[in-house]
């Protein structure tokens, strides 16, 4: 779900392509619901069609990882989760701190899913007094005043900005200041950080843009099959011409 892009050459350090790293994570979940079924192995067609990529992809990538798989039998389930777990630096503990404890912060520290697949909230941060000593999710919310020496602490390189966004930059700016090199920002603001520091970035409300153009063009598309040949619909026709972006060819999709 993440939409944002790391501050990254295309190509990791291993030779892993960006674009391979991000679907491993889509592999490892399928991979994870089979070694749950017990399942041994997994045909590079089935995990495809289970992970939602393209099969020829799949085999390129796992290819990436030294993971050929063999000839009648497929790919060892466990085994793959290992060394997909190990690529992605699954296989240690990441502490991860979350600033802006309010509805999404509290949401996502309530999330049980983070600890099982290595990442343990270590701190949940929050710059109001009020919230300073409250428990959520088990854990006692600490002032921001106590930002640094919470990350030097913890050994925290993850923070997860839930922040209003009026504030993000200068939390991130602190973040990584403190030695935080990895932000997952929820705020939607656009983070400027330094070399080295990665950024992603989740936004609900452009993912649900984009389904809104979709739905938009589906609903256009099926007035104009009920439409006699030739025809054109007129209020489909204005609807997306004013929906246009000033290039013409583009929706007009904003951020948020
Ligand atoms: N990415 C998404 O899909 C998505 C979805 C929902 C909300 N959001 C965004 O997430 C953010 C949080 O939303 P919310 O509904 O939880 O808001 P909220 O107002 O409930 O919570 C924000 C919290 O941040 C704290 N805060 C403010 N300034 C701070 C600072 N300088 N340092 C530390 N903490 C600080 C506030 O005290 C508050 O507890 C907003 O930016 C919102 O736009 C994103």
């Amino acid at each position: 779900m993440a939409t944002g892009r790391t501050h990254r050459p295309a190509t990791r350090s291993r030779g892993i392509p960006e674009a391979t790293v991000a679907r491993l994570p889509l592999y490892l979940r399928a991979l994870t619901a089979l070694s749950e079924r017990s399942v041994p192995t997994v045909s590079s067609e089935e995990l495809a069609a289970a992970a939602g990529v393209n099969s020829a992809k799949l085999r390129k990538d796992f290819s990436y990882l030294g993971s050929y798989g063999t000839r009648g039998v497929g790919y060892d389930v466990e085994y793959l989760v290992y060394q997909i777990s190990r690529e992605l630096g699954l296989t240690q503990d990441w502490p991860v701190v979350i600033v802006g404890i309010g509805n999404l912060g509290a949401a996502l520290a309530n999330y049980g899913g983070f600890a099982s697949r290595g990442f343990r909230v270590a701190a949940l941060i929050d710059a109001d007094p009020e919230m300073a000593g409250k428990q959520v999710a088990g854990i006692t919310v600490q002032h921001s005043d106590e930002m640094e020496r919470i990350i030097s602490d913890n050994g925290v390189s993850i923070g997860v900005i839930t922040t209003p966004p009026g504030v993000a930059q200068q939390v991130c700016d602190r973040l990584v200041a403190a030695g935080v090199t990895s932000i997952l920002n929820f705020a939607p603001t656009v983070l400027s950080v330094p070399d080295g520091v990665d950024v992603r970035k989740v936004d609900l409300s452009i993912e649900l843009q984009i389904l809104a153009f979709h739905e938009q063009r589906k609903a256009g598309e099926e007035a104009a099959n009920a439409l006699p040949d030739g025809a054109v619909p007129a209020s489909v026709t204005r609807k997306e011409s004013a929906d246009k972006g000033p290039d013409g060819d583009v929706p007009a999709v904003m951020p948020a």
